[in-house]
């Protein structure tokens, strides 16, 4: 999300702050802010995410790095995966959450609750579930 690479032909690295300005930029210059209520854009991401899944369904299980998809499959895919990430930052932004800085807090809170160390009491345990195995 951060870094190396560059947003849109611009020379400002790619990160949650850039999204948040292009869509807030884009939601004023369509007069759009009034449709872009937190309960809304919740909703428009739920669609988002169906419309996401709609694309892995009925495939079954699919490798890492999908090599059998065709390009236009990869690019549909990373078009659905952007509407979701747009909308996220962007219900993020009218909540008032810094998501970028909650996301890192959460990744903490993950590792002290999921300890490397092997942990007999973990309550996820599962076939799926790789801590599972150990
Ligand atoms: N009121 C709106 C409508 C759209 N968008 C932006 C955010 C998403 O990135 C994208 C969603 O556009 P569409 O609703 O047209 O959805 P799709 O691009 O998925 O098109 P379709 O549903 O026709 O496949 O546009 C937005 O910010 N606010």
């Amino acid at each position: 999300m951060t870094g190396a690479k560059q947003g849109g032909g611009g020379e400002e690295p790619v990160t949650l702050d850039l999204l948040k300005r292009k869509m807030d930029d884009f939601a004023k210059e369509r007069d759009w802010e009034k449709f872009h209520s937190p309960r809304n854009l919740l909703l428009a991401l739920v669609g988002e995410v169906g419309e996401l899944s709609e694309i892995f369904q009925w495939k079954g299980e699919v490798p890492k790095g999908l090599p059998d998809w065709k390009e236009e499959e990869k690019v549909h895919l990373g078009e659905e995966l952007s509407d979701v990430l747009l909308y996220l930052v962007r219900l993020s932004d009218v909540c008032g959450i810094d998501l970028h800085e909650a996301a890192l807090r959460k990744i903490e809170l993950n590792a002290q609750k999921y300890p490397v160390k092997k942990e007999s009491s973990n309550r996820y345990k599962s076939s799926d579930d790789p801590s599972a195995a150990a």
